[in-house]
């Protein structure tokens, strides 16, 4: 059987930990390197108790240094670090010969300039950005152009959730792109494991709220994704909220309805049909998190407001799965020539 050598660099996070938790059950991965700084010289048994009795549970963390992953035997790496963070090593693993999966936000982002209003810091390596592909298999031409990549910028976790909803409609020219507002619910996961105490216990339990407020910084991803889509720029309005669960993604965004609205079902059916991991709820079916919690599924449902002539596109999805961990594994099964569906057959 095919195995292919992997890294995860920044292995003592969320997203980290469940990408360990894919890799560690995937049949055509064989994880070989787990970084971290504060748990080096640690195994994941030790620092992850869940994973005590899995093939390669006796991994010892070790630093993340591109010489000492590159010595591992890597054939692919997962960054799951801090944006910023994360383009540093992505230039010295493919200078390397590793090819690069990276979660956060440091490639996403086709134009310089948008990333540096958005992220308000200088790019850490815009030589880079235009031979990144942005991992979403299900867009138009995108699984073709992640098997051939170096570097994949792995979608951040609210833009896929809107994203993928909107795109077909977008291309049908059923909605005005002018028109788009979203508002979604993210659980806590989605921060990270940060001391910040607005997501310690006490500050997001019993409790929801908006942030990031009205500039949050996945509107650059999504945007542009959304822009590519509708052929015209695309400016629209995005709400985040926090929610007290660990993890999941609700999102509801409405759009004012252009074209006929009997073709939305037609038009949702054919751009999904043969995706793995687009499930289609239908007409007046509101998405549900629990029903996608540690899957790599996004679940879609709409409904037509007669009164406003909005048309509402309910979806829901993991943060840590859809929205990380198991989109980037999706990519990996790409890239690496394997079946799209490897490791990620869970219900
Ligand atoms: N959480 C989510 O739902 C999603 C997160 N993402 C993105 O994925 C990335 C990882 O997120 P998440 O797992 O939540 O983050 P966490 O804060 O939970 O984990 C960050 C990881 O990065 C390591 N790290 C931090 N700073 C450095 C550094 N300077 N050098 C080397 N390693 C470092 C930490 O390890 P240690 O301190 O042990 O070295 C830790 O393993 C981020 O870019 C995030 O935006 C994307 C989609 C969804
Ligand atoms: C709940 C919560 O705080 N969510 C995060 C999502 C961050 C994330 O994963 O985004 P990037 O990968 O683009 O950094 C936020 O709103 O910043």
């Amino acid at each position: 059987m095919q195995m292919i050598k992997t890294a995860v660099v920044g292995a003592s996070g969320y997203t980290g930990m469940e990408l360990l938790r894919l890799l560690l059950m995937h049949p055509n991965a064989q994880l070989c390197c787990v970084t971290s700084r504060q748990y080096a010289g640690e195994s994941l048994a030790s620092v992850f108790p869940r994973f005590a009795k899995a093939d390669g549970s006796a991994l010892t963390f070790i630093q993340p240094e591109a010489k000492l992953i590159k010595d591992s035997g890597a054939e692919i790496a997962f960054l799951a670090l801090p944006h910023g963070v994360a383009a540093e090593y992505a230039t010295a693993l493919l200078e390397l010969g590793i090819k690069v999966i990276d979660l956060s936000a440091d490639f996403r982002l086709n134009d310089q300039q948008v990333y540096e209003e958005f992220y308000g810091t200088p790019h850490p390596a815009p030589e880079l950005l235009q031979q990144a592909v942005y991992g979403m298999p299900e867009l138009q031409g995108r699984s073709e152009a992640i098997r051939e990549a170096q570097l994949v910028a792995s979608p951040g976790c609210y833009p896929t959730s809107i994203i993928l909803p909107l795109v077909p409609l977008l291309e049908a020219g059923l909605i005005d792109p002018q028109s788009i507002v979203t508002c979604s619910m993210s659980g806590v996961s989605g921060a990270g494991k940060s001391s910040n105490v607005l997501f310690s216990f006490c500050e997001a339990n019993e409790s929801v709220r908006a942030y990031s407020v009205p500039k949050h910084r996945h509107l650059s991803e999504i945007e542009q994704e959304l822009g590519i889509a509708a052929g015209t720029p695309v400016t629209m309005s995005f709400t985040p909220h926090l929610v007290p669960t660990h993890n999941g993604i609700c999102t509801t965004t409405s759009a004012l309805l252009t074209g006929d609205a009997s073709k939305i079902s037609e038009v949702l059916e054919k751009a999904y049909a043969d995706k793995p991991f687009v499930r289609l709820l239908g007409e007046n079916n509101p998405a549900d998190t629990k029903n996608v919690t540690r899957t790599n599924f996004i679940d879609i449902g709409w409904a037509v407001d007669q009164r406003t002539g909005r048309v509402l596109l309910y979806s829901a999805e993991d943060n840590l799965g859809k929205g990380a961990a198991s989109q980037a594994v999706q990519s990996f099964n790409l890239m690496a020539g394997l079946e799209e569906q490897a490791g990620l057959h869970n219900l």
